[in-house]
């Protein structure tokens, strides 16, 4: 046989197998799927269709919701469903909580980066792991606590701008906000000062980048086919996702391993934060005693506490800035709040002296954020697995082992749940005459509903409402380029691509004019 020969057989067989290979897929993909049921809801496509979409995946997701509130995706194995449905929402997450879990599906996707962490784990795992933590979050003093030291942080942030702000340069603040909130989870989640805010900590540096990064890549899966072949190759994608949890472990461990010399040697340590609970629990139940296991729960707890609360002050920070009448609204709001209470004119004192009950005061300051978070939630898209068929109170069925995602990102954009002007930043749809209304945990699903609610609802915000306070006393904050359309980094958490930069200017404290 000539060259030329060998040649075309190579082609020719490889061409077999890749047109078997797909056509084997497709079989996979569309059978047993009950495509034309009306019984189940319409399929616009296939998951890999979202590779297509990545950069811009929940407004394409909106596009098809706009038409049908409930569509399908096809997996190999199951179909996903994704939903913005208040109705279906609250049967998944509540009335039927029995009936879905996080699934085969997601933990094996999120497995290396949530380990077996809260956020990634179903029944007694996730029972215990939320009573320590609940336990945690509604101790007075996790509240005094957290509270000195998101003062003390916001001050810190607010330093760090008054030097921009002086020589009128431009800075990243969702970088900052990042630093700031890490500080905090570290500090009120493992007793550790991390001091990453002011870039002494080059490895808190690094693991932020690592974090981020990791969480990016981990999401690529639920659009990439071949991600599993990856893994075992290490190649890619999956090569650079393994080197950053290798980061991210190193620092970890390397923090549980001080944590418990602390514990051993300092018998009159005091045991308030969320590690030093878990570490004493940990001791009662020797199954848990590992450092693995230790790992998952600081991770899932840094994913929660960094991401959330950074994530949403950058697009608050970014209304604000597009809409400067609402940020004078509330820097007159913190004015009558503070007048006579609050008269220190330096950051530092004037962060220190902002108490709880004036924080209970900023009904207008709350109601933007929670329009941010319409708007803007922190995790855009979540969902859960059927554990049996069930069907949904729109009418639509589901079968065992379906997915069913619902849209927190489309939902705030849906003009049948928030009326026309759905798309309109308007913080004053959550006040009724100057009170604060809050909306159903299905409707504003920001903060997820039912039993797993988010359990660091009040705590975030409360650092985001200190660090709002501090900063727009002492700061009017303007885009660098006024006519950026900043959009997101898709991943778990819905961060500014690229970051948010802005300009301060700084304000006369004592005389906001
Ligand atoms: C703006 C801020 C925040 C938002 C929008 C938010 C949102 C959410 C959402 C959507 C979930 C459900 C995730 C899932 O499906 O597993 C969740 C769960 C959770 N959140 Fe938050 N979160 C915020 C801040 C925080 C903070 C600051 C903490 C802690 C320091 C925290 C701790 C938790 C925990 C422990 C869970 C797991 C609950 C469970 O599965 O039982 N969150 N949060």
């Amino acid at each position: 046989m000539d060259f030329f020969s060998i040649f075309i057989t190579i082609i020719s067989t490889l061409l077999i197998i890749l047109l078997f290979s797909f056509c084997s897929l497709a079989l996979v993909i569309f059978s047993g799927k009950s495509l034309n049921n009306p019984q189940y809801p319409p399929v616009m496509g296939t998951v890999f269709d979202q590779l297509f979409y990545f950069h811009k995946l929940y407004d394409y997701q909106t596009d098809i919701a706009r038409k049908y509130r409930t569509f399908r995706l096809l997996a190999p194995s199951q179909s996903e469903l994704y939903t913005t449905d208040p109705r279906n929402i609250e049967h998944i997450l509540k009335t039927n909580f029995d009936k879905y879990s996080k699934g085969e599906y997601n933990q094996a996707i999120v497995r290396d980066l949530f380990g077996y962490g809260i956020f990634a784990v179903d029944g007694d795992m996730w029972r215990q792991q939320r009573k320590v933590s609940s336990f945690e979050f509604s101790t007075r003093v996790l509240r005094d606590f957290s509270c000195n030291c998101f003062r003390r942080n916001a001050a810190k942030l607010a330093g760090i701008i008054s030097e921009f702000a002086v020589t009128g340069s431009i800075f990243d603040i969702q970088e900052l906000l990042s630093r700031c909130s890490l500080d905090s989870i570290f500090k009120v989640g493992f007793g550790v000062d991390l001091n990453c805010l002011e870039g002494s900590n080059k490895e808190g540096t690094m693991f932020i980048k690592a974090l981020d990064d990791s969480n990016e890549s981990v999401y690529w899966r639920y659009a990439d086919l071949f991600w599993m072949v990856k893994r075992y190759l290490n190649i890619g994608s999956e090569a650079i996702l393994k080197k950053n949890i290798k980061v991210m472990d190193n620092f970890v461990y390397d923090l549980i391993k001080s944590k418990r010399e602390l514990l051993s040697v300092q018998s009159d340590y005091v045991k308030e934060d969320i590690l030093s609970r878990f570490l004493v629990a940990s001791e009662e139940n020797p199954s848990n005693k590992n450092d693995k296991y230790l790992r998952d729960i600081i991770l899932n707890f840094i994913l929660a506490g960094k991401d959330s609360t950074a994530n949403t002050l950058s697009w608050f920070f970014y209304m604000l800035c597009k809409h400067p009448l609402i940020q004078e609204k509330i820097v007159q709001e913190i004015t009558d709040v503070i007048e006579g209470k609050n008269n220190d004119t330096k950051i530092e004192g004037f962060a220190m002296n902002l108490v709880d009950t004036m924080l209970d005061k900023m009904p207008y300051l709350h109601a933007t954020l929670t329009e941010t978070l319409r708007l803007y939630p922190a995790v855009p898209v979540d969902g859960k697995c059927a554990d049996m068929d069930d069907i949904l109170p729109d009418g639509y069925r589901l079968k065992k082992g379906d997915g069913v995602y619902y849209i927190a990102y489309t939902m705030g954009r849906m003009t049948y749940i928030w009326g026309e002007d759905a798309e309109v930043f308007r913080p004053e749809r959550w006040l009724n005459n100057g009170v604060f209304q809050p909306e159903s945990s299905f409707k504003f699903v920001a903060f997820h509903a039912g039993p797993r609610i988010c359990l660091g609802k009040d705590f975030a915000y409360r650092q985001m409402k200190i660090i709002a306070m501090v900063l727009l006393t002492f700061f009017r904050f303007k885009l660098a380029d006024e006519d950026i359309r900043v959009t997101y980094r898709t991943m778990f958490t819905l961060q500014i691509k690229g970051g948010l930069h802005i300009k301060a200017v700084p304000r006369v404290v004592g005389n906001r004019n």
